[in-house]
This record gives structure tokens, C-alpha cells and sequence, in this order.
């Protein structure tokens, strides 16, 4: 069985409160992008190894051990629970979004994984469900079972859907090829309280929300890194309604009315910095 798991931007990003478990609370709003890796999961027909999941990918190359890659863990969690109906499988990612870069790519993978071993083995998991197995594999993940932007709190688990309309809108993603540490990057945070009431985002016009959103790690992962800082002010000049980072980053991302703008802004930061990716994304 295939699917394409996407990645996401958040509009906006506060870090309310550390909590007793390690954890922060945050209050973001999660949007689907359509720029997508592909997972493949095929039952293993003919087991004969030792190694309940054969996992191979191409594309970018995935730092850490098989063991600890999000769709490998995916299939252990749910082993765990279904011992009798979870079968052996091989797993194949074909990996095109960039990793550590704010775009919840390998949570994404993690949480498709899941959604995949839940109709190839006939779980019928509820929602609800996938979304408590998704939350023991990332704080990020359990965005992924909706494929709508969302309003999220608590880690990331409480997740109301929301009409954020943005078919009208173009979307360009810069990432200059830094990878954060997502872990790390929590570090440099002082918790506070957030606004309360990003729900209401999709109230406003595209215009305002530079004056309302803030990403609470920006400012510090600019400080280290200033490429982060400089791309979000050529976005904004450029004409981007709005423009910022991503997650912990390192994207960045403009979101612009006009596709010319877009289009001549892509090209002149490609130009100038053939290293970094960039993608031109229809919203929707
Ligand atoms: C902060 C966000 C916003 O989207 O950053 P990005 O990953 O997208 O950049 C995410 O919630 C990240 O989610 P995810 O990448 O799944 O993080 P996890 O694997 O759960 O956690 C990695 C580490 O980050 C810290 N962490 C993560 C999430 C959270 N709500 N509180 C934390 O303190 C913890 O130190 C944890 O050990
Ligand atoms: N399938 C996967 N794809 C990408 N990264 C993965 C995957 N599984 C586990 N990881 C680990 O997750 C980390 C990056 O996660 P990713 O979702 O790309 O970044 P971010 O949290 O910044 O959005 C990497 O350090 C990598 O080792």
C-alpha cells in the first residue's frame, strides 16, 4: 500500500508553559502543505529473516539508525497492541522533504505509517485512536492523521480543525540547509503565555497577521543563525503578505497573492544561493 505523506508550516508558535513531564506546551496553528515524500508498505510475503521490517529509502539521506526511524517505530507501536495481525512487512521511503527543518517531514512519515498499517491490517482504529499512537512517536505527529489546518494545543494532541481558506494564496519555502535539533532549539525557549485565541487567525486578512503571529523560536535561531532573519525580510520586501519560519526551522516561507512576485523572489534567492531548497506551492 502507497501514500504521500505531506509537510507542514505553522502560522504562528508560542511556547506557553514547561510541563512536569519534560514537555512544553505551545499553541500554533498546523497547515498542510502539498510537498510530499512517498511511503510504500508491502507485507512481507515470503519471511524467512530474522528482521520483522525491512526498511530502505532513497532520496535525501535520513540521519539516525533504522531502528529509530519514525515509520519503523510506527510498526513496533502497533505490534505492541495487535501482536496476531500486524504481519511482517517491507517498508520503502522515497524522501524529498528536507530534514530537521521545521516542516514536521519525518513526523509526517510516522503518522502515514501508521494510517497505512491501519487499513493494510484491517485495525479499524478510530481517529482518536491513531492520534494516541501517533503522540508516543512525536509531539508533531498527531497533526498528520487530519489533513487540515488545524488549531492545536497541549503538545500538539489537542487539535480542532479549522476554515482557513488559502486556495487564493502561492506559498514559497526557503530552507538555507541548516539542520535544528528540534530538542536543542527548546532549550533557548522562556515559556509564556500565548495569545489564547490563534483560533480566530482565519478571521483575518492575510494583511495582519504579521502584526499578530509570532514563532518564539525565530528570534533566537535567527541569533544563531542571521541567514533565517535576512530571508524573511527579503520575502517581506518582496511582497510576501506574510513571511516567516517555520517550527524551529530552519524554513522559512513568504506567502504571497501575487505568483509573479513569488516566482521572480524564488529565482533571484536561487541564484543567489544555489545550495538552498526552494519550492513554489499552490496553497489550498
Ligand atoms: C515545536 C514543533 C512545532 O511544530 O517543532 P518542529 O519539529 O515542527 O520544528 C514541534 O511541536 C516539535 O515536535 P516533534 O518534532 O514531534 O518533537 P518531539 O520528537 O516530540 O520532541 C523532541 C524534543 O523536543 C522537545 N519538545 C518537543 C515538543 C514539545 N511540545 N515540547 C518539547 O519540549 C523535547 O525536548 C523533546 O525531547
Ligand atoms: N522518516 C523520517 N524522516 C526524517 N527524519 C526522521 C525520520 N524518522 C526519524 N527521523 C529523525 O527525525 C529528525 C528530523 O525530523 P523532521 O520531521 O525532519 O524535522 P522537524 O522536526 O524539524 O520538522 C531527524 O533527526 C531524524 O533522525
Amino acid at each position: 500500500m502507497i501514500d504521500f505523506p505531506h509537510c507542514k508550516i505553522n502560522l504562528g508558535l508560542n511556547i506557553t508553559e514547561k510541563r512536569k513531564d519534560g514537555f512544553h506546551n505551545l499553541e500554533t496553528i498546523f497547515v498542510p502543505v502539498p510537498v510530499r515524500d512517498v511511503l510504500e508498505i508491502v507485507v512481507q510475503q515470503d519471511y524467512h529473516t530474522d528482521i520483522p521490517v525491512i526498511f530502505t529509502s532513497s532520496g535525501i539521506s535520513i540521519p539516525g539508525t533504522t531502528e529509530n526511524n519514525l515509520c519503523v517505530k510506527a510498526w513496533h507501536l502497533l505490534k505492541q497492541d495487535y501482536p496476531d495481525k500486524i504481519k511482517p512487512v517491507a517498508i520503502h521511503l522515497i524522501k524529498h522533504i528536507p530534514i530537521g527543518a521545521g516542516l514536521g517531514g519525518g513526523s509526517s512519515n510516522g503518522a502515514f505509517a501508521l494510517k497505512i498499517l491501519n487499513k493494510l491490517f484491517f485495525l479499524n482504529l478510530s481517529r482518536q485512536q491513531l492520534i494516541h499512537y501517533a503522540l508516543v512517536l512525536g509531539s508533531d505527529c498527531p497533526f498528520f492523521i487530519y489533513d487540515t489546518p488545524c488549531y492545536a494545543t497541549g503538545r500538539g494532541e489537542h487539535l480542532t480543525p479549522l476554515n482557513l481558506n488559502l486556495a487564493h494564496y502561492h506559498l514559497l519555502i526557503v530552507n538555507p540547509g541548516i539542520h535544528i535539533n528540534t530538542g536543542l532549539a527548546f532549550k533557548a525557549i522562556t515559556p509564556k503565555p500565548g495569545p489564547g485565541n490563534l483560533f480566530k487567525v482565519p478571521e483575518l486578512p492575510l494583511s495582519r497577521w504579521q502584526q499578530v503571529l509570532v514563532n518564539d523560536f525565530q528570534q533566537p535561531v535567527s541569533a544563531e543563525y542571521p541567514v533565517i532573519a535576512a530571508l524573511i525580510a527579503e520575502l517581506q520586501s518582496a511582497g510576501a503578505g506574510y513571511a516567516a519560519m517555520s517550527g524551529t526551522g530552519s524554513t522559512v516561507f513568504g506567502i504571497f497573492e501575487n505568483k509573479q512576485s513569488l516566482e521572480e523572489t524564488r529565482a533571484k534567492i536561487q541564484q543567489a544561493n544555489p545550495a538552498f531548497y526552494t519550492r513554489a506551492v499552490a496553497l489550498q
